[in-house]
């Protein structure tokens, strides 16, 4: 593979005060790639993934990131201008609640559109233009592109929350439990949707989720956590076929029972 590593993470770690979120996270990720975290509630899954969206800055350790075609660069040396404007374009972020990516009361398109207008395109013709191409990407019907995102179904808005973060066309999306919430027919087909965007734009992603079908389903790589902790890390279906730790052990078979 020629492609060159697009974030590489260094023995990260964070603490709330006294207490540490997550530790000693270390992990490589090449365009195309997609890395899974799971772990059992306070694992500290949501404060690396606060970590590597810069919403908090580690106590130890470092990220790095390749912009355009430079180099690995610390996103902690970055200006904060820098850092907002990876945030806008090369970087996505999905929440678990749609309502906390989307703006409820700008239509579907306008969200699209709008983060086009946030890094300079003027042009109301091409921003609707690729709003109505990157809703029909996530099977939004056109005939809702002005409809408020509160009339929406639970999918849809999450549909939306996605096409409103591939609209600057981004080589990194970071998920937060991205089909959390959704009934499982909902979830199975925005998983699929979800597969087909990352293998058909080259895209790197983290997910965090509880879900090990979602892992099994999205991720190339699986990283396991427990109290904050790394306990095992690697190729998805080896981890999962293959558990090592005791505690992935017992996740692997507590699913295999249901
Ligand atoms: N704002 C905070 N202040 C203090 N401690 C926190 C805070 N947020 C998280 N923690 C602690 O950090 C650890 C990791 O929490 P985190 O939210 O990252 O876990 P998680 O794996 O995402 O859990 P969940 O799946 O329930 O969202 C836990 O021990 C938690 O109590």
């Amino acid at each position: 593979m020629s492609e060159q590593l697009l974030l590489r993470v260094r023995d990260l770690a964070y603490d709330y005060g006294s207490f540490f979120g997550c530790q000693n996270v270390s992990f490589d990720l090449y365009p195309g790639e997609v890395l899974g975290v799971v772990g059992e509630s306070g694992a500290g899954k949501t404060t690396l993934l606060r970590c590597l969206s810069t919403e908090l800055e580690p106590t130890a350790g470092e990220i790095a990131y390749r912009a355009g075609n430079g180099p690995l660069r610390d996103v902690f040396s970055l200006s904060e201008p820098e850092r907002r404007m990876l945030l806008r374009t090369e970087w996505g972020l999905v929440h678990q609640n749609p309502r906390d990516g989307l703006r409820l009361n700008v239509s579907a398109g306008g969200n699209v559109g709008e983060r086009l207008m946030a890094v300079g395109d003027r042009h109301y013709g091409h921003i609707r233009d690729q709003a109505a191409h990157w809703l029909s990407q996530v099977e939004i019907d056109l005939s809702r592109m002005d409809d408020m995102p509160t009339t929406f179904s639970g999918g849809m808005q999450q549909r939306v929350q996605i096409a409103r973060n591939l609209v600057t066309n981004p080589r990194l999306l970071l998920m937060d439990e991205p089909t959390g919430g959704l009934d499982v027919s909902v979830q199975a087909r925005l998983l699929d949707l979800l597969r087909r965007l990352v293998s058909e734009l080259n895209l790197a992603a983290v997910i965090v989720t509880h879900d090990l079908g979602v892992v099994r389903l999205l991720a190339h790589h699986l990283m396991v956590m427990q109290g904050g902790k790394v306990v095992e890390h690697g190729l998805t279906d080896q981890v999962l076929d293959d558990p090592q730790h005791p505690y992935t052990q017992r996740l692997v078979s507590s699913i295999l029972r249901v």
